[in-house]
């Protein structure tokens, strides 16, 4: 008899490619598909179409607090989309090489998800609000988060924000100057050295060399 969808779960090994379960969507799996391409890791995707997929993975008892992303990794079943990142992180060489690199990694981290949890639920504001929500990504970016990275890259006088290497923080940031200039076109006017970030070729390089 062939094994239950649950039973093949945990038959997966460790060394079976990760299994990104989500909605067909950006969203909060976002993060983890860049992160695992930045580390080269192949991976694949299961999009949930329906309730019932959601309502059978509640029932299996895959999701822990019974929310998405699910991330299927070395025998894991991992949720809590801070969780999964930073374990690909630490596993994969992007989590600095010592705790006070980790500690500002984590402190960029945070800051750029707060900026991108503003992103993630804009397209939920109504009618009314979105003006005045997309005005506030676009003040909270150029004022608040964008300029702490331009001056730690360019204090830091390398093309990374922490160490000399690439880690989390400079995908993430990638990541969220893509989706606030997806927004906001001509916010990275005043931002050189995050114009040199967006590039893909300067910090991918050192994900794929
Ligand atoms: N803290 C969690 C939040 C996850 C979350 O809110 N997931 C949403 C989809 S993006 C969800 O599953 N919502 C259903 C629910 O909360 O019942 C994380 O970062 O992964």
């Amino acid at each position: 008899m062939l094994p239950s969808w649950t039973e093949n779960q945990e038959l997966r090994s460790m060394s079976e490619k990760p299994r990104l379960i989500y909605f067909n969507g950006r969203g909060r799996m976002e993060s983890v598909r860049w992160l695992l391409a930045a580390a080269r890791v192949e991976f694949e995707e299961i999009f949930l179409d329906t309730r019932e997929q959601y309502v059978k993975l509640i029932k299996d008892g895959s999701l822990m607090f019974q929310q998405v992303p699910l991330v299927e990794i070395d025998g894991m079943k991992m949720v809590q989309t801070r969780a999964i990142l930073s374990y690909i992180a630490g596993k994969y060489n992007l989590y600095g090489k010592d705790l006070k690199e980790r500690a500002f990694i984590d402190m960029y981290v945070e800051g750029i998800t707060d900026l991108m949890h503003m992103i993630l639920m804009f397209p939920f504001s109504p009618p009314e609000a979105k003006e005045k929500n997309l005005a506030l990504i676009t003040e909270r970016a150029t004022h608040r988060y964008f300029p702490v990275f331009e001056k730690a890259l360019k204090q830091h006088g390398q093309d990374f924000l922490v160490g000399n290497q690439v880690s989390w923080a400079d995908i993430q940031l990638m990541e969220v100057i893509l989706a606030v200039e997806e927004k906001t076109p001509a916010v990275l006017l005043a931002f050189p050295q995050l114009q040199v970030t967006r590039d893909l070729d300067t910090v991918l390089q050192y994900c794929f060399h």
